[in-house]
Parts: C-alpha cells; sequence; structure tokens
C-alpha cells in the first residue's frame, strides 16, 4: 500500500478524515456505534484510506478504532492518528491496525509556543517516531504539522528525515489554510522533488475558502493523494469536501478516483444526520440547490438537454434535480411541470397561471406545485384531462 503509485500516475488515493479530523470539530462526538455506521459508508462508498481516529486520545477512540478496523479492514486502509512519541504508538498498535499517522509540527510558530522544541529535536523526534513505528511493522503516513507555514528548507529536511526513517508517505497539511493554489502547487512540486517514489499526499483546510482548490492544485504538482472530509466537516471552517475533490478530479481533470460517485449524496446525508451538521443549501455536488433551478431560462434549456445548466448530471452523484417556481419562472417550465400534473393549457392560460404565480411571489409567498395546480384549475377547470 506504501508506494503503488506513481507521480505520473493518473489514479488519486482517496483518504477519508471524517472521523478523525472531522470529528475534531466542536459540538461532533460521535459515539463509537455511529462512527462504526459511517465507516461502513465510506467502505462502501469506496475511499482508499479510512482514518478511524486518534487510538491514545480516549479509551472510545481506541475501541470505535478496533471495532471500525473489525468492520472494515478486509474492504479499506484502516489508519490511526498519532502524535510523535512511543505512548501514542504502542497505543495505536495496541489496537491491531497495521498503518500510522504520525504527526509533528515542523513550524517555528508551533516549536516555539506549542512543543518547545528546537528544530534539531523535532528533526530527531521525526526519525525516532518513524522508525519506531516501522519497526513494529506498520505502514507510516508522516506529517509535518503546519507545513505551509514552515521554513521552505527545513520543512524539505524533516520530509527527507521522514523517508531516511521509512516512512511510507508523507503528507502535506496546509494546517490552517493559508494557501493559494499558485503557492501551494509550487510547494508540492518541491516536495515530490525530494520524496522520488514516496506518494506524496496534501491535507487542506478551508480557512479562505480554498481548501478544494489547493487540494486540486497539489496534485496537478504530483500529489497522488488527498484528504478529506464529507461535507467538509472539519477544524474551523473545515477541510477540503470529499465530495468535491471527487468530483473535481474526475470531471475537471480526468484522474482516476474509485469512489462510486453515485453514492456520495446519501454518505452525505448520513453524516449530516449523524453529526447533527446541516449541509449548507448551496453547497457543491450534495447542497439540496446544487441541481435547483427557478429562473424559466434556465428550466427552458434543462427541459430541452440538462447539459445546458447541469456541468454534471444529479444522478451521477446521488442526488436530485429540484425545479421550483417563484417570480423568475418562465412559460416552458410552467407548460412542462402542469403537464407533468395533466394539466394541459393554451398560451394564453399558462400566462394567467405565470403572472398570478409572479404576483405571489413578489408578495412574499412561496408557491408549490399545488398551489400552481390550484391556480390552473381555476383558470381552466374544464381543460383538465385527468
Ligand atoms: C492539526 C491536528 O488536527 S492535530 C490533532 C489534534 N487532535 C486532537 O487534539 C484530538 C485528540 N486530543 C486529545 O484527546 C488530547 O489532546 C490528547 C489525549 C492527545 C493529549 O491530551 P493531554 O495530555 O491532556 O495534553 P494537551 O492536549 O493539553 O496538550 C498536548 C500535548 O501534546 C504535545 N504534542 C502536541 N503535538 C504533538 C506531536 N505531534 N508529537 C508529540 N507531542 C505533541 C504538546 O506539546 C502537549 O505536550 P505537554 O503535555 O508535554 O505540554
Ligand atoms: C494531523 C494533521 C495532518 C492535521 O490534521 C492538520 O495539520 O490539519
Amino acid at each position: 500500500m506504501g508506494c503503488q503509485f506513481s507521480v505520473n500516475s493518473k489514479k488519486v488515493r482517496i483518504f477519508d478524515t471524517t472521523l478523525r479530523d472531522g470529528e475534531q470539530a466542536p459540538g461532533i462526538d460521535l459515539t463509537i456505534d455511529q462512527k462504526v455506521k459511517i465507516a461502513r459508508k465510506l467502505a462502501e462508498l469506496g475511499v482508499d484510506v479510512i482514518e478511524a481516529g486518534f487510538p491514545a486520545a480516549s479509551e472510545g477512540e481506541f475501541e470505535a478504532t478496533k471495532r471500525i478496523l473489525d468492520e472494515v479492514g478486509d474492504q479499506v486502509e484502516v489508519i490511526g492518528l498519532s502524535r510523535a512519541n512511543k505512548q501514542d504508538i504502542d497505543k495505536t498498535i495496541d489496537s491491531g491496525i497495521s498503518s500510522i499517522h504520525i504527526f509533528i509540527a515542523t513550524s517555528d510558530i508551533h516549536l516555539q509556543y506549542k512543543l518547545k522544541m528546537t528544530r534539531e529535536q523535532v528533526l530527531d523526534r521525526i526519525y525516532e517516531s518513524v522508525r519506531y513505528a516501522k519497526d513494529h511493522g506498520l505502514i507510516v503516513e508522516y506529517s509535518p504539522e503546519d507545513a505551509t507555514r514552515t521554513d521552505k528548507e527545513f520543512l524539505l529536511k524533516a520530509v527527507s528525515t521522514a523517508i531516511e526513517a521509512g516512512a511510507d508517505r508523507i503528507n502535506i497539511p496546509d494546517t490552517v489554510g493559508v494557501m493559494h493554489p499558485f503557492k501551494f502547487y509550487d510547494l508540492i512540486k518541491d516536495v515530490v522533488s525530494v520524496t522520488k517514489d514516496k506518494i506524496v499526499s496534501v491535507h487542506c483546510h478551508n480557512d479562505f475558502g480554498l481548501a478544494t482548490a489547493n487540494s486540486i492544485a497539489g496534485v496537478m504538482a504530483g500529489a497522488r493523494q488527498v484528504h478529506v472530509t464529507v461535507n467538509g466537516i472539519g477544524e474551523r471552517a473545515g477541510n477540503a469536501a470529499l465530495e468535491e475533490v471527487v468530483m473535481a478530479l474526475k470531471k475537471l481533470l480526468g484522474y482516476e478516483v474509485n469512489v462510486k460517485t453515485y453514492k456520495l449524496y446519501e454518505t452525505s446525508r448520513l453524516v449530516s444526520e449523524l453529526t447533527g451538521v446541516p449541509v449548507p443549501y448551496f453547497k457543491a455536488i450534495v447542497g439540496d440547490n446544487a441541481f435547483g433551478h427557478e429562473s424559466g431560462i434556465h428550466v427552458h434549456g434543462v427541459i430541452e438537454n440538462p447539459l445546458t445548466y447541469e456541468p454534471i448530471s444529479p444522478e451521477e452523484v446521488g442526488n436530485f434535480r429540484r425545479l421550483a417556481l417563484g417570480k423568475h419562472s418562465g412559460i416552458h417550465g410552467l407548460k412542462k411541470l402542469l403537464e407533468d400534473q395533466g394539466i394541459y393549457l393554451d398560451e394564453a392560460e399558462l400566462r394567467e397561471v405565470l403572472n398570478e404565480i409572479k404576483r405571489l411571489a413578489e408578495n412574499g409567498q412561496k408557491v408549490s406545485v399545488e398551489t400552481a395546480k390550484e391556480i390552473a384549475i381555476k383558470v381552466s377547470s374544464k381543460k383538465i384531462k385527468v
């Protein structure tokens, strides 16, 4: 699992961290059963790696990791997060897991204020912890936390140290989301130049709303694994959203990903239900309005050929097309909607119904299909065929 992808491959691994970084968000505390339920769904969806949790963090996390491993470990790589210390690594090993994600920060701000370590001490710790995990037969992914605020030369030294110690994969986290795509592209190019045959991964946060764009830039620069969360949940403004990254990689750039995209919507809704975090109405791919249309010109186009106003089809991601009525509606959409209900009106009657719909909407009323039917019946009850 460590090195089967090369920079030239068009395959990108999806590393899902909904159950680790996603769950770290304030207000999200999943039970073990809920974590297992989400893990089963992620395995069904076809992600390549599930970060089950942080086994050393609590007994619940330890148990959850074990249960997830039991339930889906034969279908997907299950990994656990660990600080760069022996106690955390031992606890991860005890969970029975065979892949470990070891992190230690490399930026001066984290070294000085949080870790209170020198650069030399951090390099030693990277080497010792990665080596220790390798000596225990684990697949090791190493993350230099806060990589994007780390002095470049030192970052590359940290990465090389992890590789010398035996790391199988290097993940570059934009921990506080301060990258933009051009800058991140350049950084990942530099990392890829020192990692040779090892998979480079990216982990982007959304503090400036650029997590998906930065993840894609990372892949364009040679990363072959992306850390994501369902619905983009995670610390602060969240992580790169699985559904956005997967669809952008596949549809905009032609990369291969294992994810069964028609399961994206149901996965999104399961995570929303269990975490209690609603999916934003305008959320790309899985939002309720992602395939919604009211404007007459758009609805007309979509009736003739959905590609006019939909870059992908809702079926491809398991979402639904929702045609609505309101002040922006047009005659083509109204005609289709009424005819679907068995109501056939002539042009003048349709215009009358449409004007009434616009009047109601402009007075603040939501106009449902039922309301449109009632108006149409009033305008011309004799024309109803069913
Ligand atoms: C960017 C990220 O998302 S990193 C992952 C963050 N996730 C979490 O923190 C969620 C789970 N965390 C927890 O349950 C707890 O914080 C625990 C169990 C890990 C640690 O709890 P506590 O022992 O109470 O320590 P606390 O969280 O207050 O402080 C963190 C300690 O870890 C140290 N530390 C932080 N990162 C690392 C690291 N990568 N490697 C080694 N030590 C580290 C800190 O320096 C501090 O050490 P100190 O206690 O010697 O001062
Ligand atoms: C542990 C690392 C990868 C992380 O979550 C971050 O830096 O955001």
